[in-house]
């Protein structure tokens, strides 16, 4: 079943609960700093067995100790759904366990 777009309202009010994500154009973005490089694969490694899990994906970009990750919904035509508020989350849960901030 395609997920359904969010409204703006509903996007500010779940993106206030997490904190560092933002709305950017048409995708919910953050970046994360980590201690080292292999720090930041390892947060990836994470984050794409969770993407795998929910079937949804996020542009990940890899830096030297940087993760950045951006996402909306493909098949929603590009809206934020929300899966994408999902991932965040996930994502969230475990970030400061890799020593992300
Ligand atoms: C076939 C597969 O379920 C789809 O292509 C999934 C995979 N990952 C996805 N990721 C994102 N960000 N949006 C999608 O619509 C999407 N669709």
């Amino acid at each position: 079943m395609t997920p359904e777009p969010l409204s703006q309202k509903e996007i500010e009010d779940r993106l206030a609960e997490l904190p560092g994500w933002s709305l950017d154009g048409d995708k919910i973005t953050r970046s994360y700093r980590l201690g080292s490089h292999f720090a930041a694969v390892g947060l990836v490694v994470h984050i794409a067995q969770t993407q795998d899990e929910l079937d949804h994906h996020a542009d990940i970009a890899l830096g030297y100790n940087t993760v950045a990750l951006s996402v909306n919904t493909h098949s929603a035509g590009g809206s934020i759904t929300g899966l994408d508020l999902e991932l965040a989350r996930r994502v969230e849960e475990f970030a400061a366990g890799h020593g992300a901030h």
